[in-house]
């Protein structure tokens, strides 16, 4: 799949189930059946050994649901878990260099904030997808610096590759982001923290459905 477009809910671990391997694979594994298409591991407070297994376990799991595996920040892990790629932000090492230890297959995602020079070098860089965010208040990351609708559109409208916003997005915004122009809809809270994880992925997935017109725009 990592060469077909990429489109859907992107669905990011939380910090609070990465000390709790088992519930996260449970969480993991109902946002994929709810129709997550991407899957990332952020985990910044588990040792490497532990980092390794559940990246790997992560790899598998998605592949199982014909989705994809991105490792956040680390390039290392996520070749040797046999993920399908890499987050990278600002201060996260060269996404050149992640590209070229990747391969050209692989997914390289990269952190823009609301700055479209930043994703111009990103592509140029060899990025898959350009991230822009944060675009509403979010819990999981409330020092993010804001990010507009609009950016998602110019980008949409001036390069091929995907388009993904982040940051506070929540099933009802959800529709906003799509129709701005976002191919990719990452989320924490807003699935990780509902009551039902896979109810909340299948609103958000539907939010890519053909003929959703259920514009929230959260201001
Ligand atoms: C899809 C996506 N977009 C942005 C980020 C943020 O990356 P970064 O700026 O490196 O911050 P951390 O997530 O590492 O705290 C992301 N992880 N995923
Ligand atoms: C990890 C992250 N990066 C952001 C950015 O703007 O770059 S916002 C964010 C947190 C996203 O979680 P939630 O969906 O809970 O707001
Ligand atoms: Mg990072």
């Amino acid at each position: 799949m990592s060469g077909a477009r990429l489109r859907g809910l992107y669905a990011i671990t939380p910090d609070a189930l990465t000390s709790d391997p088992d519930r996260l694979l449970d969480a993991c594994a109902a946002a994929l059946r709810g129709g997550a298409r991407l899957l990332q591991y952020r985990d910044k407070r588990s040792p490497a050994p532990t980092r390794l297994v559940l990246a790997r376990t992560l790899a598998t799991l998605c592949r199982t649901h014909g989705a994809l595996l991105v490792v956040n920040d680390d390039v290392r892990l996520a070749i040797e878990a046999g993920a399908h790629g890499v987050h990278l932000g600002a201060g996260d090492g060269s996404l050149a260099d992640a590209r070229r230890q990747l391969g050209s297959a692989a997914i390289v995602g990269a952190t823009c904030g609301n700055d479209l020079m930043r994703a111009d070098a990103a592509i140029d860089a060899g990025a898959s997808y350009v991230a822009f965010g944060r675009l509403y208040p979010s819990r999981s990351k409330p020092d993010a610096p804001p990010a507009d609708l609009a950016t998602l559109t110019l980008a949409r409208e001036r390069w091929p590759v995907a388009v993904c916003g982040i940051g506070g997005i929540t099933p009802t915004l959800a529709p906003a982001v799509v129709a701005a122009g976002a191919d990719l809809v990452a989320a924490i809270d807003g699935v990780f923290g509902a009551a039902d994880v896979e109810a909340a992925a299948r609103a958000y997935a539907q939010a890519f459905d053909a003929g959703n017109t259920a514009v929230e725009t959260g201001n």
